[in-house]
């Protein structure tokens, strides 16, 4: 085979029909059990463009979501019926190979560029060279019309960014971008002016009639132009189909011969979406005639359909990119994310260079105790100073972290249900820039102030105090990120931080003696960082000291440094474990 013929053979075997039959659809509450699919029977054909319309709560987003996946059968529903592509089965994982779906809601990160949010679907899933991701990229722009607004950020609510209608074509190119062999869309053109809707269903009729794609999407108003562009219209009202069939002037006789003569100059869609209306009285008298009439009428060329419909085996043409190019692609992501978000990295910088002068004033050349060994005083503000900084670098990461988790839920779980990729490199990939990034800001803080508040004169002790910033930074990030998978909203995670890591300072041995807890809650004090944290400031301080008694022994140390900054990295181990799992549980459909 020569190699036209062969790409042509490839072609012609991924021609996708998909059918659907019987297919029943009910939602179970406490007051009953309410239908919504009522055993329709379909197909959309490949190279064709099928729209599916009906009054609003027919069940077309309903409809969609189960061929495309994104509904499954819970103990809260029942799902019944058969799903297939050319003849065989699939699963939500084998659909993401084969197919994209874009949903109603543009859920894309705030802070990128159109170009580079096209830039990044497209590395996430189609295989081959820079050049040739860059040809896709710069094709969708161009067929799209986001060539204006290429280099301007989505924006959100703390960012202007590009219009309702360039977020809403964005959000379709990024779906488009991996060149899929089926494309279902809801709702494509809401928020569109007409003109941006007609090029849109244009495009989309050219990519399913020249490139031999299966093009489905529900629609609400279209205008008499695009109206005439679709290839296969499906009525729908109350969970069934009125009418399944080809668009211009079939549809138009079928109705006319039942008496609903679509009126000379008017829109037809107009006219059909009146038929459907819930909100007419005569619509309701006349339902039993559209469904007499479909099950009489059209039923049978329907199934026919199914029965002839393609069959052939299909590859699958969407490839997973190998899970260490996922994380490469994360980390860069996260990395601009970060960049572009100056609040985020300027000011935590400004505020631990001020925060670090501000304490070393404060604590200004702490005695040592070489001239006044006996004085508790001095060696209590030295404490006090090592207990803040065990609990304040601590909570500073973690409240930075818990945010950024349920920030970016909406697009993580999006881009998850597309299967862009696993959660193994986004969980790691984001932990490795949020790691990354929080190194050096404990370094410049204990640069600072460790000389001015005159901490112990010895290298190594320097060395070993910035080692237990960082793991305590880490573990303030890993905390964060345990709280941020817990909960979907950043307030509530924000909020249940504070009230589980609060009560832990007590327990951190400055507050009160770790010696003098009483035994049935003095447990707490082996998963309080904190505690930790300042056991292994104050051995690394009073190493060598001139303090009597050694505060080591007063404050009741019992770790070696190490044994403490060990256990120090078993909780931040612990953590990750944690927020590793509860975001695995997090995952839920999109529908
Ligand atoms: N999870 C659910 N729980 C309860 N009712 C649901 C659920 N999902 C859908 N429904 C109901 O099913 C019906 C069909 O919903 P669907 O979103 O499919 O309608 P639609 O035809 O897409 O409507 P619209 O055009 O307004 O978007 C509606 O009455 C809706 O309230």
């Amino acid at each position: 085979m020569n190699k036209t013929h062969s790409e042509e053979y490839i072609n012609n075997q991924n021609q996708l029909d998909f059918t659907f039959q019987n297919l029943k659809y009910s939602i179970k509450s406490r007051n009953g059990t309410q239908e919504i699919i009522k055993g329709v029977d379909g197909i959309f054909p490949n190279s064709q463009v099928s729209a599916i319309m009906g009054s609003s709560g027919a069940g077309k987003t309903t409809l969609l979501n189960i061929i495309t996946k994104r509904i499954t059968k819970l103990s809260s529903n029942e799902l019944e019926g058969q799903v297939l592509v050319n003849g065989q089965a699939y699963t939500s994982e084998s659909f993401s190979r084969f197919a994209n779906y874009v949903m109603q809601d543009d859920i894309l990160t705030e802070s990128m560029t159109v170009r580079e949010c096209l830039t990044f679907a497209a590395n996430m899933k189609v295989k081959g060279g820079k050049d040739k991701r860059n040809d896709l990229v710069n094709d969708i722009i161009k067929q799209l019309k986001l060539e204006k607004c290429q280099n301007t950020q989505i924006g959100g609510q703390f960012i202007k960014g590009i219009s309702g209608g360039e977020r809403k074509r964005t959000s379709i190119g990024f779906e488009l971008v991996c060149d899929p062999q089926s494309i279902f869309l809801d709702e494509p053109t809401s928020g569109l002016d007409s003109f941006n809707a007609y090029i849109l269903i244009d495009m989309l009729r050219k990519f399913a009639h020249e490139k031999k794609r299966t093009v489905v999407f529900t629609i609400h108003q279209p205008s008499s132009e695009i109206w005439n562009m679709f290839d296969r219209i499906m009525l729908m009202v109350n969970g069934k189909f009125i009418y399944q069939g080809p668009g211009g002037n079939q549809i138009q006789s079928y109705f006319s011969q039942q008496g609903f003569e679509c009126p000379i100059f008017s829109n037809p869609a107009d006219y059909y979406m009146s038929l459907m209306s819930q909100d007419k009285q005569i619509n309701a008298l006349n339902a039993p005639i559209y469904f007499k009439n479909y099950d009489e009428i059209l039923k049978e060329s329907v199934q026919n359909q199914i029965n002839l419909s393609n069959k052939q085996e299909f590859i699958l043409t969407q490839k997973f990119i190998p899970v260490y190019m996922q994380f490469y692609y994360i980390v860069m992501r996260t990395i601009l994310i970060q960049l572009r978000s100056p609040i985020m990295f300027k000011a935590k910088l400004g505020q631990v260079v001020s925060l670090a002068v501000f304490l070393g004033l404060i604590y200004y050349q702490l005695p040592n105790g070489e001239s006044d060994p006996y004085n508790a005083i001095d060696a209590r503000n030295k404490n006090g100073f090592l207990f803040f900084l065990a609990t304040g670098a601590f909570m500073e990461s973690m409240n930075a972290a818990t945010l950024s988790i349920p920030i970016e839920r909406q697009v993580f779980l999006r881009e998850e249900n597309s299967k862009l990729y696993k959660i193994f490199p986004y969980f790691f990939g984001k932990l490795f820039v949020d790691l990354v990034a929080d190194l050096i800001i404990p370094i410049i803080f204990c640069c600072i102030v460790y000389w001015m508040v005159g901490l112990r004169d010895n290298l190594e002790a320097f060395l070993f105090f910035n080692l237990v910033m960082i793991i305590l930074q880490f573990t303030g990030i890993a905390a964060g990120y345990f709280e941020g998978c817990l909960f979907k909203d950043p307030n509530l995670a924000f909020g249940v931080a504070q009230l589980i890591t609060l009560p832990l300072f007590p327990f951190s041995g400055f507050y009160k003696n770790s010696g003098d807890l009483a035994s049935w809650i003095s447990w707490v004090q082996y998963i309080s960082p904190f505690n930790y944290a300042y056991q292994a400031f104050v051995r690394n301080e009073y190493e060598q000291t001139y303090f009597i008694p050694n505060p080591i022994d007063s404050e009741n140390i019992q770790f070696s440094k190490w044994e403490a900054t060990g256990y120090l990295c078993l909780m931040f181990l612990g953590y990750l474990i944690l927020a590793f799992f509860f975001l695995k549980r997090s995952l839920k459909t999109l529908q």
